[in-house]
C-alpha cells in the first residue's frame, strides 16, 4: 500500500481577503481529486495536483478525522502500526489539524484518536469479560534545532545534545525516552496539555503561535489476552512548517531555527524524490526528523496531510510543497501487523535467538520495496517480505510489558519484535547523570552550530549522490577508465570566481565577520549553480539567507530558483506519464510545450548550432539574461558585503592584499557561466600518472584515494568537499586545479603520483 496523501486547505483567516485566494479544489473527468493552482509565471496556465483526498476549506474537524484517522483505528487495534503526520508551509493549519482547539468541534486527530482508543479499548475489555486488557503509553518528544527533547520531562532536565536516536531490531529508537501509562482521556489531556507547555514555540509575524519544532506523539497499546501480548504504536507528527522569512520578519535566533527547520523539510523532500527515482540510498540518517519518520521504511499505515494556505502570497512555497507531497504517493509502505509475544523470559534472550533481525540502517527496506515506487515501471518483481523496520519508540527499560508480564514459564513462539518491552542494557546511564542544562538551553546553540550543522547536511546529500553516481558506473581497469573519462571542464575564468571567492570567504571568517558562512553558503550556491545543480544551489541560497535577512537580490534567486525547479519537477511529472489524473495533469491546460518553455532543462536535445545560438542570446528561464548582469549584481552584492567589513577591519592592508581577490571576482562578472562552461580545455598532462591520479580523486573514492601516498583523511575530506563545492558530475582535469584543493601542495602531489606509478 502507498502512503494515503491528502490535502487540506485552510479557510482565509481574519484580513486575509477572498479576491487573494489562488488555490482551489476541482477533480478530473474520471472524479480524481486535485488541487489547482496558477503557475508562478502565467496566471492564465494551472497547475494541478492529484491526492487520494483534497479537503475544502469547509471541511470540518469532526469530517476529515472520520475520513481519513478513524478507519485506522480497526488496524491499530489488530496490531498494525499507524502514523499521520502534517506537512506544510508554515501557517497553514499543521497544528489545527494534529492538536485543533479546545472546544470540543475543533479538536484536532491528535486528541480524537485518543478518544476513539480510549472507548475502543474499554470496549474490548467488556466484550472480553476482562481477559483481554489494554494498556496505552503515551511519550511525546520534539525535535528543535535537530535535537530531541522528551516533553514528558521538566525543561530543566534537557541535556545541551538532546536525546541520542539509535537503530535496533530494524527500528530507530530515542534512547532514554519516557513512557507515561495513561487511563483515560482526562489523564492523556493533563499530560498532553503539559507537555505542549514544554513545546518551544515562538512568536513571528505570520503565525502568533508557531511552532519552531517537530512535534512527536507516539500512542503504544498493549492489548494481553492470557500470555499473549500484542503491541501496536499510532504516531501522530506535526511538523514545523517551512518558512519564508521574508514574510515572517523573524530575528536573528529564529533564523537560525528556520535554517535548521527549512534543511529538515529540504532532506524530507530529498528522502521522497530518492524513494520515488528508485534510488539505493536514501538520505534517512541525514536529520533526525527522517531517520525519525523513516518514510517508506515503516510497516504500517501512513497518512500524510498535506496543509496548505488558500492565499496568493504563499504561492511558490505552496508549489514547493504540492511537488513534494504529490511524488510521496508513490511511496510504499508495507501493513503488516505486529507480531504477538508470548509472556515469557526476558525478551532480550528473545531476541538473541531471533536471527537476522539486525537493520541496515540505511537501505534495507526502503531500498527494496520503495525501489518499487521509481520503479513501477521498470520491473513488477514482489520483493522478499523485510524484516519489521519502523517507529518511534522508547527502549527506556520498561515498565509496560515485562511489569505485567511474568518472566518465566512461557516461550517465545515467532520472532519476538517486542521492542519496546525489552529492557536496554546497553542505554546509557539514567538521564539525570547528564550535566543538566540550565532552564534557556536554546542560548547554547549558537548560529555557527547551526551553520555548521547545515553545511554539512547539505555538502553530506550532494557528496551521496555523486559517491552515488560513481557507484552506478561500472568500474572497468584504472587505464582505461582514466582514458575514458570525459571530465566537464571548468574554464580557468570561473575556477578564479571560486578560488577568489573561496579567499574572500577565508579572510572574512578569519576577522570573524559573523556573515563569514553565510558568505560560504553563497559560494557554495554559485558553485552549484554554475554547475546547472539548481536545487543544491536553491538549498544553499536558502541557508545563506538568514545571514543577509531582507537582501532583495537573494530573496529574487530564491523565488525564481524555486519558481524554476517547481516547473521542471511539473515538466517532469508529465513528461514521465506518471502523474495523468494525479500530480500534474497531463489533460489540463498544461502540455508539454507550454512546460518546456519553462522547464530549464528542456525537453528535447538541442542541434548544436541551436544550442550555441541560446547560450549567445537565450534568456534564462529565472528570467536574468544569461549574460552577466543577474551574477555580476548579485557578486557585486557579496563583494560589497566583503569590501564593507574590509573597509572597516583592515583598511591599511586592503590595497596589498585585495587587488588580486577583487580582480579575479570583477573580471568573473564579465564571463558568462555558460561561456566559462565551454572555454577551452587546460592541455592534457603527458606524465600518464596524471591521468590516473585525476582519475582517482574524480572518482570520489574515499578508499581509492587514501591508498594513495600522501593522502591522509583530512586530504582526501577536503577534495571530496572541493569536489562537492564544484558539483555533481564535475571534476578536476588538471593538476593545477587539484593544487587548488586546499593541502594539496606540490609535495603531496608528487607524493601521490610516485604511489600512482608504483602501482
Ligand atoms: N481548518 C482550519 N479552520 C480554522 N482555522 C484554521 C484551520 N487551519 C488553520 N487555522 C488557523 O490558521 C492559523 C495557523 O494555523 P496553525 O497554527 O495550525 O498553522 P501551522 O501550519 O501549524 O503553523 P506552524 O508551522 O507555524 O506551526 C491558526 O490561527 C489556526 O487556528
Amino acid at each position: 500500500m502507498s502512503v494515503r496523501v491528502v490535502a487540506r486547505i485552510r479557510p482565509l483567516l481574519e484580513k486575509e481577503q477572498a479576491k487573494d485566494v489562488i488555490v482551489t479544489t476541482s477533480q478530473t473527468e474520471d472524479g480524481k481529486p486535485v488541487v489547482k493552482i496558477p503557475s508562478p509565471r502565467n496566471e492564465s496556465e494551472e497547475f494541478s495536483f492529484g491526492f487520494n483526498s483534497v479537503y475544502g476549506s469547509a471541511t470540518t474537524q469532526e469530517q476529515l478525522f472520520s475520513a481519513e484517522v478513524s478507519p485506522h483505528t480497526k488496524a491499530l487495534f489488530q496490531g498494525i502500526d499507524v502514523t499521520f503526520f502534517a506537512y506544510g508551509v508554515t501557517g497553514t493549519g499543521k497544528t489545527h489539524t494534529m492538536r485543533g482547539g479546545l472546544k470540543l468541534a475543533d479538536r484536532g486527530v491528535i486528541p480524537r484518536l485518543l478518544s476513539n482508543v480510549f472507548r475502543r479499548a474499554k470496549k474490548i475489555g467488556k466484550d472480553t469479560t476482562g481477559n483481554t486488557s489494554v494498556d496505552v503509553h503515551l511519550s511525546y518528544y520534539e525535535i528543535y534545532n535537530d535535537k530531541v527533547f522528551d516533553l514528558l520531562e521538566p525543561i530543566e532536565k534537557r541535556t545541551v545534545a538532546g536525546l541520542p536516536l539509535r537503530e535496533k531490531d530494524g527500528k530507530t529508537i530515542v534512547v532514554g525516552l519516557s513512557e507515561r501509562l495513561c487511563q483515560d482521556l482526562k489523564d492523556f489531556e493533563k499530560l498532553y496539555i503539559e507537555a505542549n507547555n514544554n513545546r518551544v514555540t515562538a512568536s513571528t509575524k505570520l503565525n502568533a503561535h508557531s511552532s519552531r519544532s517537530h512535534a512527536i506523539l507516539r500512542v503504544k497499546l498493549t492489548q494481553t489476552t492470557g500470555d499473549m501480548v500484542k503491541e501496536s504504536v499510532a504516531s501522530a507528527i506535526d511538523l514545523a512548517g517551512s518558512e519564508d522569512n521574508r514574510r515572517t520578519d523573524n530575528g536573528k535566533e529564529r533564523l537560525v531555527e528556520s535554517a535548521a527547520i527549512n534543511k529538515s523539510l529540504f532532506v524530507l523532500s530529498q528522502c521522497i524524490d530518492a524513494i520515488s527515482r528508485g534510488d539505493k540510498r536514501i538520505p534517512y540518517r541525514e536529520s533526525k526528523m527522517t531517520r525519525i519518520l523513516s518514510l517508506g521504511q515503516n510497516n504500517g499505515i501512513t497518512v500524510m496531510v498535506l496543509n496548505l494556505a488558500p492565499l496568493r502570497s504563499y504561492h511558490l512555497d505552496t508549489l514547493s510543497s504540492l511537488n513534494v507531497s504529490s511524488r510521496a504517493k508513490r511511496i510504499e509502505v508495507r501493513e503488516i501487523e505486529n507480531e504477538v509475544v508470548f509472556k515469557t523470559q526476558p525478551p532480550r534472550a528473545a531476541t538473541s535467538t531471533a536471527p537476522g533481525i539486525s537493520r541496515q540502517p540505511l537501505r534495507p527496506i526502503a531500498s527494496t520495496h520503495n525501489a518499487l515506487a521509481g520503479a513501477i515501471a521498470k520491473e513488477k518483481e514482489k520483493p522478499e517480505r523485510p524484516a519489521k523496520a519502523f517507529h518511534v519508540y522508547s527502549d527506556k527499560p520498561q515498565k509496560p510489558v515485562t511489569r505485567s508480564v511474568p518472566t518465566a514459564n512461557t516461550t517465545v513462539r515467532r520472532t519476538a519484535l517486542k521492542r519496546s518491552s525489552e529492557p536496554d542494557h546497553t542505554v546509557s546511564g539514567p538521564k539525570t547523570t547528564r550535566p543538566a542544562l540550565g532552564p534557556k538551553p536554546k542560548a547554547e546553540i549558537t548560529a555557527a552550530d547551526i551553520e555548521a550543522m547545515v553545511e554539512k547536511k547539505v555538502a553530506e546529500i550532494l557528496a551521496s549522490r555523486a559517491t552515488e553516481q560513481v557507484q552506478r558506473q561500472p568500474s572497468p581497469s584504472l587505464e582505461t577508465e582514466a582514458a575514458q573519462q570525459q571530465p566537464v571542464h571548468l574554464s580557468d575564468e570561473v575556477q578564479k570566481r571560486l578560488e577568489a571567492l573561496e579567499k574572500k570567504v577565508d579572510a572574512s571568517a578569519r576577522t570573524g565577520d559573523e556573515r563569514s558562512p553565510g558568505l560560504r553558503f553563497l559560494m557554495h550556491a554559485r558553485s552549484a549553480k554554475e554547475n546547472g545543480d539548481d536545487e543544491a544551489a536553491l538549498a544553499h541560497y536558502e541557508a545563506a539567507l538568514p545571514f543577509f535577512p531582507g537582501q532583495s537580490r537573494l530573496i529574487s534567486k530564491i523565488d525564481k530558483l524555486k519558481a524554476k525547479l517547481a516547473a521542471k519537477q511539473a515538466a517532469l511529472n508529465v513528461d514521465s506519464g506518471f502523474d495523468t489524473g494525479e500530480g500534474v495533469d497531463a489533460g489540463d491546460e498544461l502540455d508539454v510545450q507550454k512546460l518546456e518553455r519553462l522547464s530549464p532543462a528542456k525537453l528535447k536535445p538541442r542541434s548544436p548550432r541551436k544550442e550555441r545560438k541560446r547560450k549567445a542570446f537565450v534568456v534564462r528561464e529565472d528570467g536574468e539574461s544569461e549574460s552577466d548582469a543577474g551574477d555580476a549584481d548579485h557578486e557585486a552584492e557579496e563583494d560589497s558585503v566583503i569590501r564593507k567589513r574590509k573597509g572597516k577591519t583592515n583598511k591599511h592592508k586592503r590595497s596589498k592584499s585585495v587587488p588580486e581577490e577583487e580582480e579575479g571576482v570583477s573580471s568573473s562578472s564579465n564571463a558568462t557561466p555558460a561561456a566559462a562552461a565551454s572555454g577551452p580545455a587546460e592541455p592534457a598532462s603527458a606524465d600518464p600518472r596524471v591521468g590516473k591520479l585525476l582519475y582517482v580523486v574524480n572518482s570520489r573514492d574515499e578508499t581509492r584515494m587514501r591508498e594513495l601516498h600522501g593522502l591522509g583523511a583530512k586530504k582526501v575530506k577536503d577534495i571530496l568537499d572541493y569536489l562537492t563545492v564544484l558539483g555533481e558530475g564535475r571534476s578536476l582535469q588538471t593538476l593545477a586545479q587539484l593544487r587548488m584543493v586546499p593541502g594539496m601542495g606540490g609535495k603531496t602531489i608528487e607524493r601521490a603520483l610516485d604511489s600512482i606509478g608504483a602501482c
